[in-house]
C-alpha cells in the first residue's frame, strides 16, 4: 500500500527542511526591505564621506553589542584587540566618545584606550579633562585622575547614589531564589540580567523586580538585550549625554558639526534621536534583523562595525594626506 499522507502523522525531513527554507527567505525579504530604508553604512560609505568633507566629524561609539558581541556573561563581554586597535585609529584622527550604560570604570577597563572620552551609566557619569565647558557646580566634580591630570565628572544622578546602593541590595537579595538572575551595579543604574535565566521564570523575575521599583518612584525601568535597567527618573539619556559631550567639544553652534554614533540597544535611539534633532550626522544601529530605529543606517554586526571603523579611519587619513 502506498504511503498517505495524514495531518496527525508526523511531517517529513523533506517538509521541515522545506518549511525552514520558506521562513529563511521571508526573513531574508523582510531585512532586505528594512535596508533599503536603512542602508549598510558600508555600502553607503563613499556617498556619506562626500558629505563628511570638510565638516567636523565627531564620533560616538556604544560598547556592549556595538564594541562586543552580546554574550551570556556580562563579566566576560571583552573587545577584540583588531576592535581596540580600530577604535583607536578612529580616535587618532576624530574626538571619540563610548557611551554605555555600564558604569564608567568598567567601561575604561573593557576598552582601555586613552584618547577618547567616557561616559558611562548611559551618560550619567561623564568624564572629561577640563576643557571650555562652563563650570556647574551641581552636577560637576572637579578631580584629578591617575596621571595626575585636572578632570572634570558631570553626574547629573550623584543624589540618587545612597537609594541606588539600597535599592541594589534589596534586589540582590530577592533575585537570589531565580537561577541564573544577576544584578549588576553600574553605579548611577542597575541592570538585572535574565539571560541566564530558564525561560519559565522570567516573567516571574520581572514582575518581582517591577514590584519592588514599584517601591522606589524616582527610579523607572527600561528594557535592553534580555536585561531590566533601572535608572533615576531624570531628564538624561544618551542623547544628552551626547549634546553635552558636543557642548564640551566647542561644537554647540558650528554648522560644520557631524555627530556619528554607532549603538545596537533601545537606549541608542535616544542618541540617534539627538542627532535627528541636530539636523545632520550619521546615527548607524547594529542589527541583524529588522526593527524599529530613529537610525538612518545600518551594520549588521560587530565586524561590520570594525570593518566601518578601519574605512572611517583610513579615509581620514588619505583625505588629510592629499590635502598636504
Ligand atoms: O550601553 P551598552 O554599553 O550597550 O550597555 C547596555 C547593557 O550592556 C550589557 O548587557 C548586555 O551585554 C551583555 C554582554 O554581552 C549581555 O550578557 C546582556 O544580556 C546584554 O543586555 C551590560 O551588562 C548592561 O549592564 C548594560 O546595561
Amino acid at each position: 500500500m502506498g504511503h498517505q499522507s495524514s495531518s496527525s502523522e508526523p511531517p517529513s525531513l523533506g517538509n521541515i527542511s522545506k518549511g525552514f527554507d520558506e521562513k529563511r527567505e521571508a526573513v531574508m525579504d523582510s531585512y532586505s526591505a528594512w535596508l533599503t530604508k536603512h542602508p549598510s553604512a558600508l555600502d553607503a560609505f563613499e556617498g556619506m564621506m562626500i558629505l563628511a568633507e570638510g565638516k567636523s566629524l565627531v564620533v560616538f561609539l556604544d560598547y556592549d553589542g556595538t564594541l562586543s558581541p552580546i554574550v551570556n556573561d556580562p563579566d566576560q563581554a571583552f573587545m577584540s584587540e583588531k576592535m581596540r586597535s580600530a577604535v583607536q585609529e578612529v580616535a587618532n584622527v576624530f574626538p571619540t566618545a563610548i557611551v554605555s550604560g555600564r558604569s564608567l570604570d568598567k567601561v575604561k577597563e573593557f576598552v582601555q584606550i586613552q584618547n577618547v572620552t567616557y561616559a558611562g551609566s548611559h551618560g550619567m557619569d561623564i568624564l572629561t579633562p577640563t576643557g571650555s565647558l562652563k563650570y556647574d557646580p551641581k552636577h560637576q566634580n572637579k578631580a584629578v585622575d591617575e596621571e595626575g591630570k585636572d578632570v572634570i565628572y558631570f553626574q547629573p544622578a550623584k543624589d540618587f547614589l545612597p537609594k541606588i546602593q539600597e535599592l541594589s541590595k534589596v534586589l540582590e537579595e530577592k533575585i537570589k531564589t531565580i537561577d541564573g538572575a544577576k544584578v549588576e551595579d553600574n553605579k548611577f543604574c542597575l541592570s538585572v540580567h535574565f539571560r541566564r535565566v530558564n525561560i519559565e521564570e522570567v516573567g516571574i523575575l520581572k514582575e518581582m523586580v517591577e514590584s519592588i521599583v514599584q517601591g522606589y518612584p524616582e527610579f523607572r525601568i527600561t528594557k535592553g538585550k534580555k536585561v531590566m535597567e533601572i535608572r533615576p527618573r531624570i531628564d538624561w539619556d544618551k542623547g544628552r549625554a551626547l549634546q553635552y559631550l558636543i557642548e564640551y567639544l566647542g561644537f554647540n553652534d558650528s554648522d560644520d558639526l557631524l555627530p556619528l554614533y554607532i549603538g545596537d540597544d533601545k537606549t541608542d535611539e535616544d542618541a540617534f534621536q539627538a542627532i535627528k534633532d541636530i539636523g545632520r550626522g550619521y546615527p548607524i544601529i547594529v542589527s541583524s534583523i529588522p526593527k524599529e530605529t530613529k537610525a538612518l543606517y545600518s551594520v549588521n554586526d560587530t565586524d561590520e562595525v570594525m570593518s566601518f571603523l578601519k574605512k572611517l579611519a583610513e579615509w581620514k587619513n588619505s583625505t588629510s594626506n592629499s590635502s598636504n
